[in-house]
């Protein structure tokens, strides 16, 4: 199917922001990147450089495809940038406040047949749809991190979502070589019903003495064959962003089986957030990872 889109929006230049930039500037799209801070979108664009660096030093990469990916991804300043995009993709913070008003604004701004996607993890695309001008071109599409590298985004579906918009957004995922699930919109979709209430169950195991945070990994690393182990994953999405999608569980679903675990709780409140900052389970300030408990 013909998805009909040249231009991508991304708003938000963090870790997702940016990988799922990257990804769709090398399958051929025009990418117009925004942060609320013009700074963290050039330290962004630093980033896919340095990503797609390593890509051509191992011989996986051209020198031309690395400088052609680089040349579709333009940063601009302001949501207004993003007038004439045909698909925009929030990507900022998990948190519904700061995202009902980007989605809010940039419904005033952007052309009247763009489609609207949320990155949300685990936030209602019902909900955040009801804010725009459009809820029947709104969708979720969920990518996986590191955005590049993993295949698979989630679409979920809001309840006015129109089957074109389903199938556009479809028609584009696959158009960058990544596969579809579709998730019916319930608390945290489908990856993360599954993947951050074991993240959680993970800091409950270590909260509760039973392991380390080295054993806890290596169980899951070596004896469940995961790439990685669930206090080294947590600390990789984001350990604000997993506090933020097992609440939504926890307060979507009522069940106390997703009570967030303290431990979780007191890292976030420490600022301990994981990779991005430097420290969560490990610390990631010396030569190699340190777990801190
Ligand atoms: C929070 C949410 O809402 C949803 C989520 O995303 S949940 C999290 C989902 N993601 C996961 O579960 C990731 C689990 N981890 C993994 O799959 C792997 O550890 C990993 C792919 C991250 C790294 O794999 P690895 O084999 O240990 O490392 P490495 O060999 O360095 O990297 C493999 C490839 O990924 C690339 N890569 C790694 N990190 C990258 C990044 N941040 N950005 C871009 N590319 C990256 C490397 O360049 C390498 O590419 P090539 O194969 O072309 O050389
Ligand atoms: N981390 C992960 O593994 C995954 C995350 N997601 C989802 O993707 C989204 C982003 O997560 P992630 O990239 O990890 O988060 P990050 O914290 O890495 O990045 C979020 C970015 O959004 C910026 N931002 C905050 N408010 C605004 C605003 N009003 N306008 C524009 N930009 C803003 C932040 O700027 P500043 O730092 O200045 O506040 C930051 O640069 C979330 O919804 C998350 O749930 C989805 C899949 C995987």
């Amino acid at each position: 199917m013909d998805h009909g889109i040249k231009t991508v929006g991304i708003i938000g230049a963090g870790q997702m922001g940016g990988g799922v930039a990257h990804a769709t500037a090398a399958a051929g799209f025009d990418v117009l990147l925004q942060d609320l801070e013009p700074l963290r979108v050039k330290e962004c664009i630093a980033r896919i450089e340095a990503n797609l660096e390593r890509q051509v030093a191992a011989d996986k990469l051209s020198e031309e495809a690395k400088a052609a990916t680089l040349q579709r991804i333009r940063a601009v300043e302001t949501l207004r940038d993003l007038a004439d995009c045909d698909l925009v993709i929030e990507a900022a913070i998990e948190e519904e406040t700061v995202k009902r008003k980007i989605l809010q604004q940039l419904s005033s701004v952007l052309k009247k047949d763009a489609i609207i996607a949320t990155n949300t993890s685990s936030i209602s695309i019902t909900r955040l749809a009801a804010v725009t001008d459009r809820p029947e071109r709104f969708i979720g599409i969920h990518f996986m991190n590191p955005a590049p590298v993993m295949r698979l985004a989630e679409l979920v579906r809001g309840i006015a979502t129109e089957e074109r918009t389903f199938a556009e957004s479809k028609a584009f995922v696959e158009a960058m070589g990544k596969s579809i699930v579709t998730s019916e919109d319930f608390p945290a979709f489908i990856v993360h019903r599954v993947l951050v209430a074991m993240i959680n169950e993970a800091i409950y195991t270590l909260y509760e003495g039973v392991g380390t945070v080295e054993n806890i990994d290596a169980a899951l690393r070596l004896g469940a064959n995961h790439p990685m182990g669930p206090l080294q994953l947590a600390d990789f999405i984001g350990l604000d962003t997993c506090l933020s999608i097992i609440q939504a569980l926890h307060d979507g679903l009522a069940d106390a089986k997703y009570r967030p675990c303290p431990l979780l709780v007191k890292y976030v409140e420490a600022g301990w957030l994981g990779l991005k900052t430097g420290r969560g389970f490990y610390d990631y300030r010396g030569e190699a990872p340190r777990p801190t408990r």
